[in-house]
């Protein structure tokens, strides 16, 4: 039914988890071989780099990278020494922007989204989080590299209801001293998870909730690499001025 995905998942352990606690970690997601693909294709493209700018997120796009190198750094730098609270500087391929686009990404990553989309993918989906409210699945490739980081936030936007969000690590070798960790945290404030990056892991977790991705050191071996999106429904547009 669905080739791509480990035949073996506990689906019904998992969904319960992910009830008793907000958030679930699921090793082994993908068939090693496509989870490998993946990894290899994502090591390849060429990224553009989010960051925050007062509050606002920005787009550095991989060409114009490749034609000033150094206004990457000081992009990320300038994001991570503002005064603001929610701050952010990584790596990313808006797989849906790609798609519409028709940028030129890999078509593997592009079918992934398509894939994700699927009728059969969504009832995996609604079978783990329980959830079936949700109308589509959005995705992102993202490349932590030295110096990235996401500050605290929950997720919410007022332009869809997101009902779970989802972070499948194509991380490699990765170690807890290099940061890019993922903390979640609960309604109190005190830290429920500390998810280390590790390869073919998906860390499903309900939103809206507080979580970060810490700091990435300058000297790590191997690449913070995932997919991640939301399972969400577009709110509908508001008429009022
Ligand atoms: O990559 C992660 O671990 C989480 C990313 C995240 O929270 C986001 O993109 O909103
Ligand atoms: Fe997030």
């Amino acid at each position: 039914m669905l080739p791509f995905i480990n035949p073996e998942l506990p689906c019904a352990e998992i969904a319960s988890k992910l009830a008793a606690q907000d958030y679930v970690v699921i090793k082994d997601f993908l068939a090693p071989a496509v989870a490998s693909h993946l990894q290899q294709l994502m090591l390849q493209q060429p990224w553009d780099l989010a960051f925050s700018q007062s509050r606002k997120g920005q787009i550095l796009r991989a060409a114009d990278i490749a034609k000033n190198p150094q206004r990457e750094q000081q992009a990320s730098a300038q994001a991570w020494a503002e005064q603001e609270s929610f701050r952010f500087s990584y790596h990313n391929i808006d797989l849906v922007k790609a798609c519409i686009e028709k940028r030129p990404v890999a078509p593997d990553l592009i079918a992934l989204l398509e894939i994700f989309n699927t009728p059969a993918y969504h009832a995996l989906m609604a079978q783990l989080t329980g959830c079936s409210d949700f109308t589509r699945i959005s995705a992102q490739a993202t490349w932590y590299r030295p110096g990235d980081f996401l500050t605290l936030h929950n997720d919410f936007v007022h332009e869809e209801q997101r009902f779970f969000a989802y972070v499948l690590s194509l991380s490699d070798r990765w170690q807890a001293s290099y940061g890019g960790l993922l903390h979640l945290f609960d309604e109190q404030g005190n830290e429920r998870a500390k998810v280390v990056p590790q390869f073919n892991c998906l860390t499903l977790f309900k939103t809206p909730q507080q979580h970060l991705v810490s700091k990435v050191i300058d000297n790590t071996a191997g690449a913070r690499l995932a997919i991640t999106g939301w399972l969400s429904k577009p709110n509908p547009v508001s008429n009022s001025q």
